[in-house]
Order: structure tokens, then C-alpha cells, then sequence
């Protein structure tokens, strides 16, 4: 089981100061629980790993089993909550160098409709062209451009290079139930599709088929990770007093370095295959607590790689930063530091040690060095990176979320500002309907 530990955060604030949140955190749960608060229609998270059936991860699974039969690379195409969520939980998973391997067990999975880069879209159709691919469109509206216009792409090539019977086995759509032009292609082309509960936001739809399908693709078990985010479920629960419940804890002492000046918290990782962990997180909590002018700002760092970068600036720059580091216990493979006769580097001080034991170590440097230098810090231990514990580190990041938005008296489930630049790029791009606007961004040009 995943474990928190706030205690040095206590040099900042204090830990009776902590513990005050209990009784605002208590109500913070029973908004949720009730769905009496702010957002309340986009509540279908909050059980959903419990209410997961044996017979929808067997669908899944079985849709799964199709592209793999059938793809050597299967694109995800989606932005944000649609595409996120399954990009952390397989690169946490994978081998470092899957898609250099010889011997692939999976299909490569590739990211596409995340970006409008004309030079991404370019390669990744040239590399696609001697290739037996498939697609899974995602897209909770249907009609992002993004992913719309990669999509459109894809399709296309998937269409031309295998024919248009392969490719309805092939493409695959993640979308609403009724609304949005993904959801009409995929009637009108009869491909296989999986609806995402209207009542789940795109941030936390990681353990809707959005997340379970190309994780399924990829590999890996999405019965336990379910299984792993059930159990957070039950940790993280109304009934759970206070002091034994991690969610309330990290929301609680999160508010409380926020009000202490603290502005940016600081996702810290000490294993690479954690940085798109850190991407997802940083969307779950900058969608849903920047507003109303308020909200702490969600970044992340790769240590020990950006303590060569960043590692200046948090040590001694503004100190309006906290950290949460993610601490893996126990790695999956054994590799000791080998004795060198020469010594020409000095380093046989580490001979026969583990790599990970020196990881540990500059974890453990890093953390007293930071807190001696003025950020406080948090620490979240993974036993192991397994399906079952990426399961309950992502409920447990995701019902935080919940209580700590509320705690802000935020709405944490919505996002009206992501708006702003869609609405000025379609007026730059004359899209029907937009004739207005078209009008007056010209006007300011
Ligand atoms: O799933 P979609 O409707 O395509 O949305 C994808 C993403 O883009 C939107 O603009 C929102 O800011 C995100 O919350 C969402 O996850």
C-alpha cells in the first residue's frame, strides 16, 4: 500500500495547524459524498473503482485483444484527460526502451492530437506508412481540433494503406454516448466504441476506457490496477477518520502551505518513468484549482536529471515552493556498480553497491538539503511500481483533488478558462460560426 509522509513540512507549519482541517475537510468529503457542492454533476469518479464489473474489463479487454492481433503500433489520439492518463500509466509500466526492443509483446503505442505540430503529424504519418497500425480516437466532446485534426489524418492513411474493412477493426472510438463529430464518424463507419460517463470530467476519466483501453493495449493489468484504485477508494473514505486517511491528509497540509505562502508545489520524481505520473497530476490539479484567481501552481521535476538544471532554483531561489516527492521502494531489476582494478574515475567507493542504493541516497541528500534550504517537503512511497500501486496513487491523487478544491472553495470540475485561446484561434481561423469574433480579433491586430 501507498504510503504519506508530511512530517517535514512540520519546520513551516505546524502540525496542530494540519490537524485543524479536520473538521472543513469532513465537509469537503461530504460535498463529494453527497454531491451537495460546487460541480456536483461530474461526481462519477468518486466510486467508480468499485463500481467497475467483471464484464466491462472483459470487453475491454477483448477490444484489446483485436488491436493487438492486428497492429504493430496503435496511436492514441487524444489531449489532456484523453490522452494523460494513459500515457502515465504505461510509460511507468514499460521497459525504458520498449520500442527499441527486437522482441515485442505489445504494440508500440504512440501519442498523436495532443499537439498542432505540422513536422509531428509529417514524421509520425511517414513512419506509419510501411506499418500495420490501428487508432483509438478519444475525445469526451468529440470535437477538439486537436485530436479532431490528427484523427482526420489517421484515418485516412489507416483507410488507404489497409483497406476500409481493416480499418473499421482498427479504429477504435472513446467518446459521449450521443454529442460530438467522434461520436457520428463512429456510427456512420461502424467502429467499436466505448461511451465516457458524462458525469466524468477528462481529468479524471483515467480509469474509464480512456485510460483502460490502450493501458489493456499496451499490456498491462487493468484488474489490478482497478483493483489498487478500489482499495485507495476504500483508504481515502468518508469514514476514514482524519489522521488515517491520505487524500484528507495531503489536501489538508497542502491548503496550509498554500495560505503559509507556498505558492507552487513541486511533483518530484527520482525515476523517468514517472514523468508523464507528473504531467497528469499537474493537469488534474492546475484544471481544477486555478481560478477565481487562486490555486497553487502544479510543477514537476525529473531528479536526479533536473538537479542539474532546476536544482539551483529550489534550492536557493524564491522560497514560495513546496515539494511531493514520489519515492519508488523497490526497483524491479539488480544492477551493482562493478569493482574497476584502475579506479581512473575514483568511483570504487560505490563498487558492489546497487544503482539504486546511490538513487536512494541522493534522494535522501536532496530532501535534507531542500529542507534545510527553506521547502518543505512530502513524501508519497510506492512499494513498488505495479499496476496495483499506480491504481491507488492515481485514486489517491484524484479524491485529494477533490477535498483540496473544495477546501480552496473552488469548483474543482470544471475548466472555463481553457476556453479563451479556443475561442481566438477559431476566430483567427474564420470557423463558421465565429463571425464575430473573427471580426473583432482582427480588429486588434
Ligand atoms: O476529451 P476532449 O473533449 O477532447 O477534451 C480534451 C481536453 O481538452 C479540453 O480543452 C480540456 O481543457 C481538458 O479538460 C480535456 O481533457
Amino acid at each position: 500500500m501507498i504510503s504519506l509522509n508530511i512530517e517535514k513540512t512540520f519546520g513551516f507549519i505546524s502540525k496542530e495547524k494540519v490537524f485543524a482541517y479536520e473538521t472543513e475537510v469532513k465537509a469537503a468529503q461530504e460535498m463529494l459524498e453527497k454531491g451537495t457542492g460546487k460541480g456536483n454533476d461530474f461526481l462519477g469518479w468518486l466510486h467508480l473503482p468499485s463500481s467497475i464489473s467483471k464484464e466491462h474489463l472483459a470487453d475491454l479487454k477483448a477490444t484489446a485483444q483485436v488491436l493487438k492481433d492486428n497492429c504493430e503500433v496503435v496511436i492514441v489520439a487524444g489531449i489532456g484527460g484523453s490522452y494523460l492518463g494513459a500515457r502515465a500509466v504505461i510509460e511507468a509500466l514499460s521497459n525504458s526502451f520498449t520500442w527499441l526492443q527486437e522482441k515485442k509483446t505489445a504494440p508500440i503505442m504512440i501519442y498523436a492530437g495532443h499537439n498542432i505540430s505540422e513536422d509531428y503529424l509529417f514524421e509520425l504519418t511517414e513512419y506509419l506508412k510501411d506499418k500495420k497500425f490501428g487508432v483509438i480516437n478519444i475525445s469526451k466532446s468529440g470535437t477538439t481540433t486537436e485530436t479532431a485534426l490528427a484523427f482526420r489524418l489517421l484515418k485516412k492513411q489507416c483507410e488507404d494503406q489497409r483497406g476500409k474493412e481493416t480499418a473499421k477493426k482498427v479504429i477504435v472510438a472513446i467518446t459521449d454516448a450521443k454529442k460530438g463529430a467522434a461520436r457520428v464518424t463512429a456510427d456512420k463507419e461502424g467502429y467499436k466504441t466505448f461511451i465516457i460517463p458524462d458525469n466524468v470530467g477528462g481529468r479524471f476519466s483515467v480509469l474509464t476506457p480512456v485510460g483502460l483501453l490502450p493501458i489493456a493495449v499496451a499490456g498491462f493489468d487493468i484488474e489490478k490496477l482497478v483493483a489498487g484504485a478500489a482499495e485507495m477508494e476504500k483508504a481515502c473514505g468518508c469514514d476514514v477518520p482524519f489522521d488515517k486517511n491520505p487524500a484528507a491528509i495531503y489536501a489538508a497540509t497542502r491548503n496550509e502551505l498554500y495560505k503559509s505562502g507556498k505558492k507552487i508545489e513541486i511533483l518530484v520524481n527520482f525515476c523517468p518513468k514517472l514523468h508523464y505520473v507528473s504531467e497528469w497530476w499537474k493537469q488534474l490539479y492546475g484544471e481544477s484549482e486555478g481560478k477565481d484567481n487562486k490555486g497553487i501552481f502544479p510543477a514537476s521535476v525529473d531528479f536526479s536529471t533536473d538537479l542539474h538544471s532546476m536544482g539551483q532554483w529550489i534550492q536557493e531561489g524564491e522560497r514560495t515552493i513546496f515539494e511531493t516527492v514520489i519515492s519508488v521502494e523497490k526497483v524491479d531489476h539488480k544492477l551493482e556498480v562493478p569493482f574497476d582494478e584502475a579506479n581512473l574515475d575514483g568511483l570504487n567507493f560505490l563498487a558492489g553497491k546497487r544503482v539504486d542504493e546511490v538513487n536512494k541516497m541522493a534522494e535522501l541528500g536532496t530532501q535534507l538539503a531542500h529542507v534545510d534550504g527553506g521547502v518543505p517537503n512530502m513524501r508519497i512511497v510506492l512499494p513498488e511500481l505495479s499496476e496495483y500501486n499506480i491504481g491507488e496513487l492515481l485514486y489517491f491523487f484524484e479524491k485529494a483533488c477533490g477535498i483540496s478544491g473544495y477546501l480552496l472553495e473552488v469548483n474543482p470540475f470544471n475548466q472555463p478558462g481553457v476556453e479563451a485561446y479556443k475561442k481566438n484561434m477559431f476566430a483567427l481561423l474564420n470557423k463558421p460560426g465565429y463571425e464575430e469574433e473573427s471580426k473583432a480579433i482582427q480588429a486588434k491586430l
